[in-house]
């Protein structure tokens, strides 16, 4: 069908970034599920996962695994990758904060209750305090719209990914940061990001037991 398609558990996990940043570009894709132990050992003896992990994403006649090498070919093949060598590296510096944000989030619903009490203050705690005011000097300091140039790039969408995930966890989290606010509801408001807000889009909810069950179950961690 010439859509990617992209096959993980039906949950956020390490593919909630690529299923925002194919919708920011406005490219459609399909979604195969894994359900059962079964589906994934067969993706393996079939030669189809490198390394014996999901995300696996088909596109363009490639089956790529690695999250952020299928990440930087969206970005790159979307024109979401800013102009030139010194845009892409101020891209690469942002999205790997964001991601180092967002992987703490990614692990808790996998960490014994007692880290999950004690890891999710800290995490605020590194948002509110390292994270989300670097981002804010850079929006100051750039002084455009855009954390990168004078155009939407992968470093916008993943940080507004980032800031919606940590006010699931804390709502007021960006009440000092105004700059932030308007970034917010600016890229929220691109119609492809915002129709990806709206119900009924591939975006997937906050994780829940039946999800952490599934994905132990399929991988036997
Ligand atoms: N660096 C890889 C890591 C992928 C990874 O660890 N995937 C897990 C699933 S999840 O962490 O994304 O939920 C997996 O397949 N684990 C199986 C295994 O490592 O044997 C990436 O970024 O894609």
């Amino acid at each position: 069908s010439g859509k990617p398609k992209l096959t993980y558990f039906n949950g956020r996990g390490r593919m909630e970034s690529i299923r925002w940043l194919l919708a920011a570009a406005g490219v459609e894709f399909e979604e195969d599920f894994l359900e059962t132990r079964e589906q994934y050992l067969k993706l393996i003896q079939d030669g189809h996962l490198l390394f014996d992990q999901v995300p696996l994403v088909e596109i363009d006649g490639m089956k790529m695994v690695q999250t952020k090498a299928i990440l930087s070919y969206i970005a790159g093949k979307h024109n979401l990758y800013g102009k030139g060598l010194k845009e892409r590296a101020f891209i690469d510096t942002y999205v790997e904060g964001t991601t180092d944000l967002m992987q703490m989030i990614l692990t808790l619903p996998f960490s014994p209750p007692e880290a999950k009490k004690k890891n999710l203050p800290l995490i605020i705690e590194k948002a509110k305090n390292r994270y989300f005011p670097a981002y804010e000097k850079a929006l100051k300091q750039h002084g455009q719209g855009f954390l990168v140039g004078n155009q939407l790039s992968w470093a916008d969408v993943h940080l507004l990914e980032a800031i919606l995930m940590v006010e699931e966890k804390e709502p007021t989290v960006l009440s000092e940061f105004p700059l932030l606010q308007g970034f917010k509801t600016r890229i929220s408001n691109m119609p492809t990001i915002k129709k990806f807000l709206q119900p009924g889009s591939q975006r997937k909810p906050q994780p829940d037991d039946k999800y952490v069950a599934t994905v132990m179950k399929i991988l036997k961690e």
